[in-house]
């Protein structure tokens, strides 16, 4: 299944840098090797702001929530979820 994902991060001011930048880097790896696996489709930046757009393609909704809770980042996001499915009008032949 396809979710399409928004994350907004909120950092808050008062968080060493040092454990900031553990938390970063552990919720790089954890999102590149989701990335390298396929369930992390896609992450874009919003431009000016600490946010992205990602797609995600797990087996169902338990996934998705077991992925996303288990980010890093977890307790510092808002986080936004659409389910997607194929348009009636795509001229494409798969979600490729
Ligand atoms: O920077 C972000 O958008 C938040 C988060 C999602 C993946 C990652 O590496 O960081």
């Amino acid at each position: 299944m396809l979710f399409h994902v928004r994350m907004d991060v909120h950092l808050p001011h008062d968080l060493p840098p040092t454990e900031a930048a553990e938390i970063l880097a552990r919720e790089k790896a954890y999102s590149q090797e989701l990335q390298h696996s396929g369930k992390w489709r896609h992450i874009w930046r919003l431009a000016g702001q600490y946010a992205n757009y990602s797609i995600f393609d797990v087996r169902d909704n338990e996934e998705l929530h077991a992925i996303l809770s288990g980010l890093p980042l977890f307790k510092f996001m808002d986080i936004e979820v659409a389910p997607l499915l194929r348009h009636p009008s795509s001229i494409r032949d798969s979600d490729a």
